[in-house]
């Protein structure tokens, strides 16, 4: 496993969320392509794109929250893992991401992406929903150069859909932050031609899918805008 002290942390991701959201299983997906669940926290370096990304899992459990003030430092950008079919604690998982990444000071400049996670249960609250909850609970700046970059993903782990284009997506907006050309603000999965983000015009195959991987597949085929060059 190595050393963590001991990397090279320019590429220091943290990945946050309540517990259950599905942190170690998203990370041992990335990193050997099949789940593995548990609940300490551990640290794996995933490639992505050809960029080598250091994650950080933190438990949501308790006993380890206090680690996340000493990790946010140098972390880069941020991984928050929602179970969206946990709606009872959606606020309580939006909470923590306003308390220890948003109004962190020492986390302004970095891309917060927030993965809208078990697409593939019957019910789960979309990526919209989980983005509509966050814009209700923070108000984001457009306008601040040193402001946090935010966008929200629909995924599931379990399926494998989703998480490789989101963090795809992920390491772009680093790329982009680190020229100083990323948006500062939400980047919102309502596009204009969504508008009301009406994700509802599927074909027949996609509708013999469930109906929320069915949608995870078609906010993907509507990616908002940022396709980036790699030069700066
Ligand atoms: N149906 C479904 N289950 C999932 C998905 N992702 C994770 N799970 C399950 O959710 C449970 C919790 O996953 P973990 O990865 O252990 O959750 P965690 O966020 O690491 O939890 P803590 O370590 O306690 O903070 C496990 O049983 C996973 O198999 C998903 O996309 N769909
Ligand atoms: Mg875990």
């Amino acid at each position: 496993m190595g050393n963590y002290f001991g990397r090279d942390p320019r590429n220091d991701i943290l990945i946050l969320g309540l517990d259950d959201a599905g942190k170690t299983a998203l990370l041992s997906t990335l990193k050997l392509g099949k789940i593995l669940t548990f609940s300490g926290t551990h640290y794996e370096t995933i490639d992505v794109n050809g960029v080598s990304l250091t994650c950080l899992d933190l438990s949501g459990r308790n006993k380890e929250r206090p680690m996340i003030h000493l990790s946010t430092g140098t972390a880069r950008g941020f991984v928050h893992v929602i179970d969206s079919t946990d709606a009872a604690r959606l606020d309580e998982a939006l909470d923590e991401l306003v308390k220890f990444v948003l109004l962190e000071k020492k986390t302004l400049g970095t891309v917060v992406m927030v993965l809208a996670n078990k697409q593939d249960i019957p019910g789960a609250l979309t990526a919209l929903e989980v983005e509509d909850a966050l814009k209700r609970k923070y108000k984001f700046s457009s306008t601040s150069p040193l402001a946090h970059t935010v966008f929200v993903r629909p995924c599931s782990v379990l399926a494998k859909e989703g998480i490789h284009e989101a963090f795809g997506e992920f390491v772009n907006l680093l790329d982009l932050k680190r020229c100083g050309k990323a948006k500062p603000g939400l980047l919102s999965l309502v596009t204009e031609d969504q508008n009301g983000g009406n994700f509802g015009r599927l074909g027949v195959e996609a509708q013999k899918e469930s109906l929320a991987l069915a949608k995870v597949k078609a906010v993907l085929k509507n990616p908002f805008c940022f396709r980036i060059s790699k030069a700066c």
